[in-house]
């Protein structure tokens, strides 16, 4: 008999869902959890957050004031969905010193620097945000979002370059880019279609692709494993009309469907530690 307790399936941190977005975080751990996290720890957030937080997902647990911006319980964290008004020097530090494997998303990206960071660091950017980051960091270019697109290999692997981390380029054909000295891998993402262009999807993906880092995958597997099982929980949903929280919950039935061995491109992961 299997001896699985959540315990031992990681625990998964969310900095974010404030100021009117608590529903990013709320996303970003129950996908954690879809994907197969034992446990999720949101930052304490504000009332608003709180009280969604009882009704939707009793499940999910809130951290304490005092742990707020470093979740100390959670083995990986999430780190953007949601957040505004984000405590500068508490994300620096948080990047700067703390070993954990990170997923940083949405406004958290505005915060990261050229690396590298204290520990594994996976950034999930869209376009929009990959062209803000690139222009900032990329002294060696002028960056937007078209030129975004019609680069998207090379956009994610300057990025890559730039920040030591491994970055997610989302839309249609996601790229996942490491670069790290000499050595460069690129991956395309087969899987995912229009059904994810919903508001909230990008926030499934950063808790899928944490959940994964914290049962045990390394980070280059963990992304493109996220990515790849996101994209196929988005193929077996409704074409239209499909919510995030849809997306989070198929997660689970695309995991076993991917975890089997069948639906995995080669060369991907088809085991995880749990
Ligand atoms: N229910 C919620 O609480 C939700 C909260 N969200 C949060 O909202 C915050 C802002 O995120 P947004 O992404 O909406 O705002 P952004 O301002 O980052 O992105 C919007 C702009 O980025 C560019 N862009 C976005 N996707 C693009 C693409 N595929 N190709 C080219 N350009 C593209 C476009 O210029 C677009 O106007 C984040 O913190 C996010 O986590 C969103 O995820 C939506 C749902
Ligand atoms: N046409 C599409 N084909 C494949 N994937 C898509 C498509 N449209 C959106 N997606 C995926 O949906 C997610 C959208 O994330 P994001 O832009 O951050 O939105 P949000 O901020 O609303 O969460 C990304 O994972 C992206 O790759």
């Amino acid at each position: 008999m299997s001896a699985a307790h959540k315990g031992r399936r990681g625990h998964v941190g969310v900095i974010g869902g404030s100021g009117g977005m608590p529903g990013a975080a709320i996303l970003a751990a129950t996908a954690a959890m879809r994907a197969g996290a034992g446990l999720a720890t949101l930052a304490p957030g504000d009332p608003e957050l709180r009280r969604a937080l009882i009704e939707l997902r009793p499940e999910l647990m809130l951290a304490t004031a005092e742990q707020a911006w470093k979740i100390p319980q959670a083995q990986v964290l999430v780190v953007g969905p949601g957040l505004v008004n984000a405590d500068r020097s508490a994300l620096a530090e948080l990047n700067r010193d703390d070993a954990r494997a990170m997923v940083w998303d949405a406004s958290g990206l505005e915060h990261q620097d050229a690396g590298p960071a204290a520990g594994p660091r996976v950034l999930t950017p869209h376009p929009g945000e990959a062209a803000r980051m690139l222009a900032r960091l990329d002294r060696a270019g002028s960056w937007d979002s078209a030129r975004v697109q019609s680069n998207r290999a090379l956009a994610a692997t300057r990025l890559a370059e730039l920040t030591r981390a491994i970055v997610v380029l989302k839309g249609a054909g996601t790229i996942v880019a490491e670069a790290d000295g000499a050595r460069v891998r690129v991956a395309i993402c087969t899987t995912g279609g229009p059904a994810l262009a919903t508001a909230g999807s990008g926030d499934v993906l950063a808790g899928a692709i944490a959940a994964l880092l914290a049962r045990g995958l390394e980070p280059w597997a963990a992304a493109c494993a996220g990515v790849h099982v996101h994209g196929l929980a988005g193929d077996r949903s409704p074409q239209n009309g499909t919510l995030a929280l849809d997306i989070a919950d198929a997660l689970a039935l695309a995991l076993d469907e991917a975890s089997t061995g069948t639906a995995w491109p080669s060369g991907w992961p088809t085991q995880a530690r749990y």
